[in-house]
């Protein structure tokens, strides 16, 4: 039933033949687990749809391969590839029932009539459909079309689910809600999905491992919560998480075991010696420019670090925002208590060295976290 899905180098060029291709997708390439729920993530336009659509088979694979368990599917018509859809443009018939529409996805199956009715039922349940499964699609919400496609492809027996922005048009609690009962759906049968999505927190909830794309280009496959300790790139590292990363370019200076940050002749971070590892103090020392990032919950605001002003102060219900200027320009952090600072106020922001994470100028990643920290006197021993 449940499959593994492997995508080979991918390629997806529209108007191959025309003055000005647009290159959609580039060498993509992923190895999806039996079972496995995995997210493609991206802002508008970074191929995600194409890369969906093509493993559905509504669009030609340029160039490369994709395999589902040992089958080569690309070359194959899409009902050939044991492949179930959900449309972000929902696409049902509109002279069926909603009924009608999750049971025609059934024909195929040539269940009997009761069979067919407790696999709608089920399905109609789990997606809180029940009171509208009479209705034709053009009485209902949006919402409910989302859900009733939804539906349709997931009470089909498939050895893949794609699932194309799938809770994009509902309301945020009922999308919480159905998350956690589709994640566990998806569990319970065992099934291979891969959903689309431009929603991190909508990845994150779902998805084992979360693709991100840009400009159609993979920038890093993990969990998600490898992806917010260890970005790959600078990308990766500032769209993932919220709020964002903050962002400094900085001059890295070692003296004496000494890690100095800088930005414009002013320290913005500074580490004494002992607390950055010899192996970071080697990867940054002698660079003329690195990119450190910092993420708003790695703030410290307190009696120490570099001097700052408040900007803004927000208390948004369960934790503060915070955004100041510093010597590094603009400094957001969020903090889990109520922080009573007016703007204008003077304070000082730090970022422990295990908190930060350092890119090349170029944007690729040298060291993230903890890797940051020195090695304690008994692990040095044990080294
Ligand atoms: N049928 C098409 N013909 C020509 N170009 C296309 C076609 N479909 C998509 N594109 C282009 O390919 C690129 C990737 O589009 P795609 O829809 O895959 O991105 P996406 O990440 O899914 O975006 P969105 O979230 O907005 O749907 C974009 O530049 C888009 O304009």
């Amino acid at each position: 039933m449940t499959a593994s899905v492997v995508l080979d180098s991918v390629n997806k060029i529209y108007g191959a033949r025309n003055p000005r291709p647009i290159y959609a997708v580039r060498d993509f390439s992923i190895e999806i687990a039996p079972g496995e729920i995995v997210a493609l993530l991206g802002s508008s336009g970074c191929g995600k749809t194409s890369t969906l659509r093509m493993i559905a088979g509504f669009e030609e694979v340029t160039k490369g391969e994709i395999r589902i368990g040992d089958r080569r599917i690309d070359a194959l018509a899409p009902a050939q590839r044991r492949v179930a859809m959900a449309f972000e443009g929902y696409s049902l018939y509109p002279p069926l029932t909603l009924r009608e529409n999750i049971a025609f996805a059934l024909k195929a199956e040539k269940l009997d009539n009761a069979e067919t009715a407790r696999r709608v039922e089920e399905i109609a349940r789990l997606l809180e459909l029940g009171p509208y499964l009479d209705r034709y699609p053009s009485t209902v919400s949006a919402g409910q079309q989302q859900r009733a496609s939804l539906g349709r492809a997931l009470v089909r027996k498939a050895e893949l689910y794609l699932l194309d922005e799938p809770m994009g048009q509902l309301e945020p609690q009922l999308r919480a809600v159905l998350r956690g009962r589709l994640k566990r759906y998806l569990r319970e049968h065992g099934l291979t999905a891969i959903l689309v999505t431009h929603d991190q927190t909508e990845a994150n909830a779902l998805a084992d491992r979360i693709a991100v794309m840009e400009g159609g280009v993979l920038q890093q496959f993990a969990s998600p919560a490898e992806l917010k300790r260890a970005p790959a790139n600078l990308f990766v590292g500032t769209f993932i998480g919220e709020p964002p990363m903050n962002v400094y370019r900085v001059k890295p200076t070692v003296a004496d075991g000494r890690l100095s940050l800088s930005a414009a002749g002013a320290e913005l971070f500074g580490y004494a010696p002992g607390t950055v590892s010899d192996a970071v103090l080697d990867r940054v020392r002698g660079r003329e420019e690195v990119i450190v990032g910092v993420r708003p919950a790695d703030v410290r605001v307190g009696a120490s670090g570099a001097p700052a002003e408040v900007v803004s102060n927000q208390w948004i219900g369960d934790q503060t925002h915070l955004e100041s200027t510093f010597p590094g320009g603009v400094i957001v952090a969020t903090i889990q208590d109520r922080f009573r600072a007016k703007a204008g106020e003077r304070i000082h922001v730090d970022v422990p060295a295990d908190r930060l994470h350092v890119f090349s100028s170029e944007g690729s990643a040298l060291s993230h976290g903890r890797e940051l920290a020195a090695p304690r006197p008994a692990e040095r021993v044990a080294a």
